[in-house]
């Protein structure tokens, strides 16, 4: 039966690569999971078998971790970057390449000497790291042969406000139970994506952003916005996130969330002949699921839409 190959694409997922940079006493780490697919001319192998094309993913697993050596790992967006460039430009049959990489941050266990785990943390702090609890930060990284497109974000960045939150005014049915909520909690795990406007130099990465500055920055930017938007729904927070951070960082086009709406039920605890509104605090239960959710992309006037809707593929 004549049948058309479709989009394919292949490569080696999740290489995990932990770098350590020795400063004397103190140690720097970098821990990421690398991803790469390529894609171009490789309808021979899945048409004839001919393997003539396919570099193997295992000599890409190999170069992730001798690049991690040779280029170092400044920034996920970095190392993205450089690998891309390099699996296209130097295999002929190659015209995409696209690189994932999520990166597992530690902070420094101090150990006394009275700096609390600063720089060296201690006398023997400089080589002792914690797995840091928040987000994770994430990164795709697209060349083409001509342009890069970097995509970045973050996930698992839980955050709850204890009021300024409320629910009212929606639409209602015969199926609708829902009481309209006037002080309630608003807590959500925020998964966000935002594209950069740069879109590579002639070479290497003239004028790219500050990567590891403007993912701080902006990171900061959604959580200030999120904790000072008095908050009318989700949606409405969400969308004060991503304006906040377009506003404030230039080298950004476009910004989705992604954001699970998880509820706290206030309990009943009347049948105890306790009260559980008082204005001094109540009981909440937090359901884990179902959850409400919410997502949407901000765009800078003008910008295209660009960031694939579904984000759990990014
Ligand atoms: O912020 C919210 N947005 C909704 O769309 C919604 N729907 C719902 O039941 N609760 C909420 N809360």
């Amino acid at each position: 039966m004549p049948t058309t190959l479709g989009q394919n694409q292949y490569g080696k997922a999740e290489n995990r690569v932990v770098k350590i940079t020795r400063d004397g006493a103190t140690h720097h780490i970098k821990d990421l999971n690398v991803s790469v697919s390529l894609s171009g001319d490789l309808d021979d192998v899945h048409h004839s078998g001919s393997n003539a094309h396919v570099l193997p993913t295992d000599t890409m697993k190999n170069t992730v971790y001798a690049f991690a050596k040779e280029h170092g790992i400044e920034s996920p967006e970095q190392f993205g970057i450089v690998l891309a460039r390099h699996f296209v430009t130097t295999r002929a049959p190659i015209d995409r390449a696209r690189v994932r990489i999520e990166e597992y941050a530690w902070e420094r266990i101090g150990t006394g000497g009275g700096d609390g785990g600063g720089e060296a943390g201690g006398e023997r702090g400089g080589h002792s790291f914690v797995r840091r609890g928040q987000e994770t930060r994430v990164t795709q990284v697209t060349f083409d042969g001509e342009r890069v497109e970097v995509v970045s974000g973050l996930k698992d960045l839980t955050v709850l406000n204890s009021t300024d939150s409320e629910f009212w005014g929606f639409a209602k049915d015969q199926y609708t139970t829902l009481k309209e909520a006037y002080d309630r909690i608003l807590a959500t795990d925020v998964s966000a994506r935002w594209r950069y406007g740069w879109s590579g130099g002639e070479s290497g990465e003239a004028g790219a952003p500050d990567w590891n500055e403007s993912y701080e920055q902006s990171k900061r930017h959604v959580l200030t916005a999120f904790a000072e938007t008095y908050s009318l729904s989700l949606q409405q927070t969400l969308h004060r996130m991503g304006t906040r951070v377009l506003e404030h960082r230039a080298e950004i086009d476009e910004i989705r969330f992604s954001l699970p709406n998880k509820h706290h039920f206030l309990v009943d605890l009347a049948p105890f002949g306790i009260k559980n509104d008082t204005p001094d605090g109540a009981v909440y239960l937090a359901a884990d699921r179902p959850y409400g959710l919410i997502e949407a992309t901000v765009l800078r006037d003008g910008a295209d839409a660009r960031i694939a809707p579904d984000l759990t593929t990014l």
